[in-house]
């Protein structure tokens, strides 16, 4: 499922003296099935573009197609529930939001209230928490005797029992330890890789953009201003600056080998990348 932006804007609180531009003249479209990472500085726009992919905010001017729903300015509240199916939003601090006695109810919550039976709810449940690595015998814990890290698995879970087609993550590793971080950006691209599951996700982490994402937007004051590859985003160090951005370790690292007179045939995005280019100009591999 696509969801196509075409000259979308959004205005916070018009017509009163708190006004302010959240999106300017917006046009792109996240293709279902990819990897997309949204970045830009603090008030760049990322979460205001996030809440029009499922319609949580309308646009002010323009339109999003989410897959064969058209979002304008005057669409009504009502019929958007599919949407919140299709698309699940995992915002900041998610964990937050748990509130259920026990975890298999916090997973259950969703389908339930969207219709499914509580036996079929529950055993989804079972089989969503086993999917982001949650042990068995937490199922029937309250969510708050867990540690951060599981809390987080849970409300995620919660997302995911909804069986969206796209996952929407709002900085979905802040606040957790480097392992912790490790461990949950993989089980993002495992479900990008093995259920095929469109990925939308908002980092202030180059690394992780450089390692998981195929397609990278770049807002700034509203606007975007810039969308392609890692590859293509990661080339030019001068522009990221003037953006307020920084360049993945690797790249960086990658910058200070050549002012000592390396040499990359391409920008090296990865540790692997890296240690192929380097590899020929230390007369061996590193593998050796
Ligand atoms: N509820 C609101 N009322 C008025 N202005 C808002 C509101 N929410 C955001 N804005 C403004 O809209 C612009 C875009 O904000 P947005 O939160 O989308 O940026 P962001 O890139 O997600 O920032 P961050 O990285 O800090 O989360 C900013 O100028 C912000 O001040």
């Amino acid at each position: 499922m696509d969801i196509t932006f075409d000259h979308v804007s959004y205005t916070y609180q018009p017509g009163t003296p708190f006004a302010g531009a959240g999106l300017r003249d917006v046009s792109t479209t996240i293709r279902g099935g990819e990897y997309t990472a949204i970045i830009g500085h603090t008030g760049s726009g990322k979460s205001t573009l996030l809440q029009h992919l499922n319609a949580l905010l309308k646009p002010t001017e323009g339109t999003v197609t989410i897959g064969d729903r058209v979002i304008t300015p005057t669409t009504n509240n009502k019929h958007l529930r599919p949407l919140r199916q299709q698309v699940g939003m995992v915002f900041q601090f998610p964990e937050s939001q748990l509130f259920e006695s026990t975890v298999q109810r916090d997973i259950a919550f969703g389908p339930e209230n969207f219709g499914m039976g509580k036996d079929e709810a529950a055993q989804l449940a079972a089989d969503t928490a086993k999917l982001v690595g949650l042990p068995d015998d937490v199922l029937g814990r309250s969510p708050f005797d867990l540690s951060g890290g599981q809390m987080r698995r849970v409300a995620i879970a919660g997302v995911l029992a909804m069986q969206p087609s796209v996952l929407v993550l709002d900085e979905p590793t802040a606040g957790l330890d480097p392992a912790g971080r490790r461990d949950l950006m993989a089980l993002f691209a495992q479900l990008h890789r093995e259920q095929g599951l469109t990925i939308v996700l908002v980092t202030h982490q180059m690394d992780d953009v450089a390692d998981f994402a195929e397609h990278v937007l770049v807002m700034d004051g509203g606007a975007l201003v810039k969308e392609g590859t890692p590859r293509e985003i990661f080339a030019d160090a001068e522009w990221l600056q003037a953006h307020s951005l920084a360049l993945p370790t690797t790249t960086r690292m990658a910058g200070e080998l050549t002012e000592r007179g390396f040499h990359f045939d391409r920008v090296p995005l990865t540790l692997a990348e890296l240690a192929d280019g380097l590899a020929p100009q230390l007369g061996g591999s590193l593998d050796e």
